[in-house]
């Protein structure tokens, strides 16, 4: 099959095509009914049940082509959607990405770090001396700025790119500090560095260009996504009360929008049925124990729609 043949009238979507986003952005696909079969080796899949074709890339490659509009729409880091911003100087209206919407996942820090043993610690003392990254665009513009602030312009800083591994570059002399990603920061511990200062906070974002092939497929895509995440992060909370301890009770689940209230066949009684962090749900349960709520359940959501 021609595949590149079935690419015109389809909505272009890139996906991480390996790393650290590319599970949770299939599972977001899987979550939005977005069904594909990806032949081994290929980057290109068509979907089945909508007019959208999705094409594997790595990350870092994503904010090029959907900058350029050459790809509709696109999952990836908001890191790289500012290296990009640093790196490709705009000369139309119609290049350039636009976030849809904060995914949730992928978040990590992007973070100035130097040797644990050592007197670096300010990221000022890094002026005039080597930086290794994957970042170039940002921790060129993170250096000047502060190149600027030190006040003497006329040093400068040794910035170099490698593609991966950047924490091995101060073991092996290639660098006396990195500029690169940290989430749990074992990496960089086990590489004998330290962190001294954040130059970026990303998370992975919903990306489109400035004029996609489809809007009314791109508000679909991103109104679907928007009930997978918030079927993610929320549960629903069911639970009888008193009357009387409607307004306390209301306090402690006021839901996304309001409660749901229902009189309940009992007296005096009601039942309430609202949504809640899944982060806070154990919290919640104790409080309304504590005043007096019995038959307390908690649901999942498969899916949402909310305002
Ligand atoms: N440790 C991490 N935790 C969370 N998110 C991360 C982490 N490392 C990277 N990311 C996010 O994932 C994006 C892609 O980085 P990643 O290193 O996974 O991709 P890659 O370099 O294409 O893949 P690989 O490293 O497997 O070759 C980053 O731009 C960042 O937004
Ligand atoms: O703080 P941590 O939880 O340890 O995560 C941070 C590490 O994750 C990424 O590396 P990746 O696994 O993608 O390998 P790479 O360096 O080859 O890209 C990133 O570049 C850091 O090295
Ligand atoms: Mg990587």
């Amino acid at each position: 099959m021609d595949l590149v043949n079935h690419l015109t009238d389809r909505l272009l979507f890139a996906v991480p095509k390996k790393g650290r986003l590319q599970q949770a952005a299939l599972d977001l696909l899987n979550g939005s009914d977005i069904q594909f079969r990806r032949e081994t080796r290929l980057d290109i899949a068509l979907v089945r049940n909508l007019p959208i074709a999705l094409i594997f890339l790595p990350a870092a490659d994503i904010p090029t082509f959907v900058g350029e509009g050459r790809v509709d729409i696109g999952i990836t880091g908001r890191d790289q959607v500012e290296e990009h911003a640093a790196t490709t100087p705009i000369s139309s209206e119609e290049q350039g990405v636009e976030e849809i919407l904060d995914l949730g996942f992928g978040k990590c820090k992007l973070q100035v770090q130097t040797p644990e043993k050592g007197s670096l610690n300010d990221p000022k003392d890094l002026i005039g001396r080597n930086v290794v990254t994957s970042f170039v665009g940002l921790t060129e513009a993170y250096f000047k700025e502060l190149e600027g602030v030190s006040g003497d312009k006329k040093i400068k800083t040794n910035i170099k790119y490698v593609g991966g591994s950047v924490e091995a570059a101060c073991a092996l002399g290639v660098a006396d500090g990195i500029v690169d990603l940290v989430e749990s920061g074992e990496t960089m511990k086990a590489a004998g560095l330290r962190a001294i200062s954040t130059v970026v906070e990303s998370t992975a974002i919903l990306i489109k260009s400035k004029r996609p092939s489809n809007p009314q497929l791109v508000d679909l895509i991103a109104s679907r996504i928007k009930g997978v995440i918030t079927a993610q992060k929320y549960v629903l909370c069911q639970y009888n009360i008193h009357r009387s301890k409607l307004d306390v009770a209301t306090k402690i689940t006021p839901g996304k929008r309001a409660p749901t209230i229902t009189t309940l066949e009992e007296e005096g009684w009601v039942a309430l049925s609202s949504m809640v962090e899944k982060k806070q749900i154990a919290t919640v349960m104790d409080n309304l124990e504590a005043v007096g709520a019995s038959d307390i359940l908690v649901l999942n959501i498969g899916n949402s729609r909310t305002g």
